[in-house]
């Protein structure tokens, strides 16, 4: 979506950016001229996917560098490493998107202190920790920096099943409207993106395991009828991340093919034919004119 070039001279991180959307979006970002600094708990699968979009066929020229550091953003300690690796090797940081989560599909009941702990801590606790070190550099340093943080859709509808993850999702769509209040008199924006499904190995593990897969078709309740692509994602962090989207903060956008709609009460009326409309048309205009005869008489 954007030109060739237009995040060059720009520094992100990207948290969780080995794996799913984190990679795909860190690929586009690289494609832009940004370099990325991605980080996850496991080294050898950042370092994968550093050494695949350093190494990608077709890589523009002007193509960003790609650092790869072992984080798990419950650290502080860890976080700050990150940090301060990234300013050694590409001077500055422009912008963070705090893309890490733990989930798991689960009736509430049968969780456990720590499974709730563990999700929380993952989901709210890391992208506050991150958001207030990487915000502090900025404060100090008078750097109007970016921040983007990927939530869910049922961060606002809320959603059973995934509790642990709603409550921490939530926590984390606040804060982004918060700081975005307190933070925007120095210049740093912070705004988020609520997609859909979107199919990735680590989300459809936890959230489709045999067998709710079978069971459950998630396009069926979403209106355009399919699953999100990656592209359709990366383009949307790429802006918000960019100067383009210089006037935008505290928001929230919603990729999701239209599911959150699906609330509306007639939403899901596709399976009615045309024939039944056309009764269903003859009795409630009977009805219109038996409700007129009355008032007459
Ligand atoms: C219609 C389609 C919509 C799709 C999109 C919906 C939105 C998607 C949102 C997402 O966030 S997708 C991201 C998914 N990716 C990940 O979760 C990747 C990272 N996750 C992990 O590394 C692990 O899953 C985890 C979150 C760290 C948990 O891993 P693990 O089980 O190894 O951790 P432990 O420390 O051993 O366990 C902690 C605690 O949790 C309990 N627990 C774990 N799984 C379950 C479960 N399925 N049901 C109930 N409880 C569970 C576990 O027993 C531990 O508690 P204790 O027993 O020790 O008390
Ligand atoms: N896929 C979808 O349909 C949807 C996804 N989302 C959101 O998109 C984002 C990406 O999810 P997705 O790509 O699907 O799933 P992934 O499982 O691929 O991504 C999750 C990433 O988080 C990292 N991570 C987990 N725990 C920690 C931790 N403690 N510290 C640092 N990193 C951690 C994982 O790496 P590692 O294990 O190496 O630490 C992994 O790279 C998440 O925020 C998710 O909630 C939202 C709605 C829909």
């Amino acid at each position: 979506m954007l030109r060739d070039g237009a995040m060059q001279g720009k520094t992100i991180i990207v948290t969780g950016g080995g794996t799913g959307l984190g990679k795909s979006i860190s690929r586009y970002l690289v494609q832009l001229g940004a370099n990325v600094t991605i980080c996850s708990r496991r080294q050898a699968v950042i370092d994968e996917t550093a050494h695949e979009l350093m190494n990608e066929p077709g890589r523009p020229v002007g193509a960003g560098q790609v650092l790869a550091i072992a984080c798990d953003v419950r650290n502080p300690a860890e976080i700050e490493h990150v940090i301060s690796q990234t300013i050694e090797k590409f001077g500055r940081i422009d912008g963070l998107l705090n893309n890490s989560a733990g989930n798991f599909i689960s009736p509430t009941e049968r969780l456990s202190y720590k499974a709730f702990d563990t999700i929380v801590d993952i989901v709210l606790r890391g992208t506050y920790y991150f958001t207030l070190a990487v915000g502090k550099y900025w404060i100090e340093n008078k750097i109007p920096g970016t921040v983007l943080n990927i939530s869910t859709t049922y961060a606002t509808t809320g959603s059973g099943y995934v509790v642990p993850s709603a409550v921490a999702k939530g926590g984390a769509l606040i804060m982004t409207k918060s700081l975005a209040a307190e933070w925007g008199k120095y210049g740093i924006r912070l705004n988020a993106i609520a997609p859909g499904p979107f199919p990735t190995k680590g989300a459809w593990d936890r959230l489709f395991p045999e067998p709710l897969a079978s069971m459950m078709d998630p396009t069926s309740r979403i209106p355009l009828k399919r699953v999100g692509e990656h592209g359709e994602l990366a383009n949307l962090a790429a802006y918000l991340l960019s100067d383009y989207s210089g006037y935008i903060t505290g928001e929230t956008i919603t990729i999701d093919g239209g599911e959150v709609l699906a609330a509306g009460e007639f939403s899901h009326l596709e399976q009615v034919s045309s024939e039944q409309w056309d009764m269903i048309e003859q009795t409630i205009k009977q009805a219109n004119r038996a409700s007129k005869k009355e008032g007459q008489g």
